[in-house]
């Protein structure tokens, strides 16, 4: 579903301050594998993520996703096939509006490509029962601004908002890091529910190393910019959290001590 091609990424190139971002990295995702990214702070995940969604050009490699190949595809032209939520659940939805008006118009531009939107009947009714369906009472909430919702409401409206309409590929940026722990849980049950009902190809980036372990199908591992671990199957479901910073440990030269504290276990 989404192949990821030799990418390398170079920021502020020439200068002082130049960052190699992005080396050589490739990712292949089946249809429905639920990847989780873990790595310690600066090791590029968020700049994989950017990448994927077309938020800078690319300096070398390609990007397919479905077969289509999307490397000078314009980011808003792929917010149409790729959700993506991040750890600020403001992110992405309009404060003044209602519920129900950010659902619309999220719907209308996934079908469309277009801002314009008309709330009609039927997908007013279709947004009621996918709220009804998470269990926080939010189908009772569809005319209140969504900037007065808390934050695991508010997340749980933009994870709906981004995969209303099936996209392609899902992409979850620290999505419930900023959530207190019982919405942290409910929000990322709800994350679970709605990959499995539709099938959705999902890559989300953690740094509880618990989650990164315990979530999905597959954990990879990133440092200093490139994929440095890519556990599946019997391995991973075999793996223990103390196992699994110990093989880190190994691949960046003992280094474990300094790191340990950017994980949250
Ligand atoms: N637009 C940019 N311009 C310059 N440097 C950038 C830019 N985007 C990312 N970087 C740099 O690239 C490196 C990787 O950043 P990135 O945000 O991908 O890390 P990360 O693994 O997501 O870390 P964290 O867990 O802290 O969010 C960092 O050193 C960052 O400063």
């Amino acid at each position: 579903m989404l192949e990821v091609n030799h990418i390398d990424k170079t920021f502020l190139a020439g200068t002082p301050n130049e960052h190699h971002a992005l080396c050589d990295v490739s990712l292949h995702l089946k249809k429905g594998e639920f990847v989780t990214l873990i790595g310690t702070n600066g090791a590029g995940k968020s700049t994989l993520m950017n990448a994927v969604s077309g938020t800078f050009w690319l300096d070398r490699g390609t990007i397919l996703l479905d077969g289509e190949d999307i490397t000078y595809k314009k980011e808003h032209k792929r917010s149409a096939q790729i959700g993506r939520l991040f750890q600020d659940p403001m992110k992405g939805t309009a404060p003044d509006m209602t519920v129900e008006e950010n659902l619309a118009i999220a719907y209308a531009r996934s079908k469309r490509g277009a801002l314009q939107f008309a709330l009609k009947k039927s997908d007013s009714a279709f947004f009621r029962e996918a709220l009804a369906d998470f269990g926080m009472g939010l189908e009772e909430r569809m005319k209140t601004k969504v900037g007065l919702l808390s934050g695991g409401q508010r997340q749980a409206v933009t994870l709906l908002m981004s995969t209303i309409a099936q996209p392609k590929l899902l992409l979850l940026d620290e999505h419930t890091a900023a959530l207190d722990p019982s919405a942290a849980e409910k929000v990322m049950e709800i994350t679970n529910r709605i990959v499995k009902q539709q099938d959705l190809t999902t890559l989300m980036i953690t740094h509880n190393i618990n989650q990164a372990l315990h979530t999905g199908t597959r954990t990879i591992m990133m440092n200093a910019g490139k994929i440095i671990l890519d556990l599946s199957g019997e391995e991973r479901e075999n793996m223990t959290v103390p196992e699994l910073l110990e093989l880190y440990a190994q691949k960046n030269h003992g280094e474990l001590d300094n790191d340990r504290i950017l994980f949250s276990e």
